[in-house]
């Protein structure tokens, strides 16, 4: 399971927990304006936007899980088991597969409303990158500083859903999703009236008791809930250390903490949770085990260049020795 989320300071941010029971051996990469991206079935970009994000390299080929490009304009895939259904190729259409999604809209659009033009001509086919990496069920939000879309390529077709949360988790489909909200239409930040009876008296003995009934589990609907109600509701300070605190604590709100979801004979844990300021192409990160802020800045190489930038997270606690 996986959470994606927005937020607004003085910058925009942009960032995910990526949530599963082992890892696929992450880095950090940079992919630069002149690195020849191919494409299965549509023309190969050979200069295209940079952009900077999570992902697996195999076989020299950068598979994004999550990135922003140098416009601001962001994309995470997400786990979308048992909805997501690629087609075959579609004379006529663009032809994009699941893993060439994220490059593609990247490499050439700077927003959400130029991409959601874009997606009307494309189709997501059930091409595989390779044997040991086939199609992953994904969805995606797409996200600038003014707005999102939620991309799901189901039976019915490819439907692209405004998002007016800015947030992403799993199952069920995105409209479901928005629908539940209004479940949870009385929760508040404030402490509430007693509306339950006039002939009680009841007391506000704690702080917080205006959300009480706010999903706490981890399952997908539930942290979509708690996570909207979090990010949604998420004040911070206009500098770029209390605006990225505030955002790691609303993937935090939804972090999944080893023990607590089983898989299997495994457990699910978030493995990394990650902060784009999309203004600055700044990427940051910690992982289940380094609470330390790790950053990759995009404008530090040559983004002119033709070669992939690849860091490998740095996963150790670091731990500051304060004497
Ligand atoms: C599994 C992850 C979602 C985590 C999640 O949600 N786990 C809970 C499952 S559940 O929701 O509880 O059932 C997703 C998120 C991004 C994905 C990669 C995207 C690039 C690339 C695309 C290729 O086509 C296939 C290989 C590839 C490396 C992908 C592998 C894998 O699919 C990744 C890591």
């Amino acid at each position: 399971m996986c959470t994606a989320t927005n937020y607004v300071a003085k910058d925009h941010y942009f960032g995910r927990n990526l949530d599963l029971e082992f890892s696929y051996r992450e880095s950090v990469t940079i992919t630069p304006r002149n690195f020849p991206l191919p494409f299965r079935t549509v023309s190969d970009l050979t200069t295209h936007h940079a952009f900077i994000g999570m992902t697996t390299v195999a076989d020299g080929y950068p598979l994004y899980y999550d990135a922003t490009n140098e416009k601001g304009l962001s994309m995470a895939g997400l786990n979308f088991p048992g909805n997501a259904d690629y087609k075959p190729e579609t004379p006529g259409k663009n032809n994009i597969t699941p893993f060439e999604f994220i490059p593609w809209i990247l490499g050439q659009f700077e927003t959400v409303s130029q991409a959601r033009e874009a997606l009307q001509e494309m189709v997501l086919v059930d091409i595989p990158f390779s044997a040991e990496f086939p199609l992953s069920p994904l969805h995606w939000i797409i996200s600038d500083r003014e707005e999102s879309v939620t991309v799901e390529s189901v039976k019915d077709g490819l439907r692209v859903y405004d998002n007016p949360v800015g947030l992403l988790t799993n199952n069920p489909t995105f409209d479901i999703q928005l629908f539940n909200l209004n479940n949870y239409a009385s929760m508040s930040t404030a402490q509430p009236e007693n509306h339950f009876s006039k002939k009680l008296q009841l007391d506000t003995y704690s702080r917080g008791l205006g959300a009480v009934g706010l999903p706490g589990d981890l399952s997908s609907m539930s942290r979509f809930v708690k996570a909207a109600f979090t990010a949604m509701n998420s004040i911070s300070g206009e500098s770029e250390s209390e605006a990225i605190s505030q955002f790691f604590h609303i993937l935090g709100s939804v972090a999944q903490q080893r023990g607590c979801v089983e898989v299997g004979d495994k457990y699910e844990i978030t493995i990394y949770s990650s902060c784009c300021n999309t203004d600055k192409g700044i990427y940051y990160y910690t992982t289940y085990e380094n609470s330390q802020v790790t950053a990759v800045d995009m404008h530090k190489v040559d983004l002119d260049g033709a070669d992939l930038s690849t860091y490998p997270l740095v996963t150790g606690q670091q731990i500051l020795a304060q004497n």
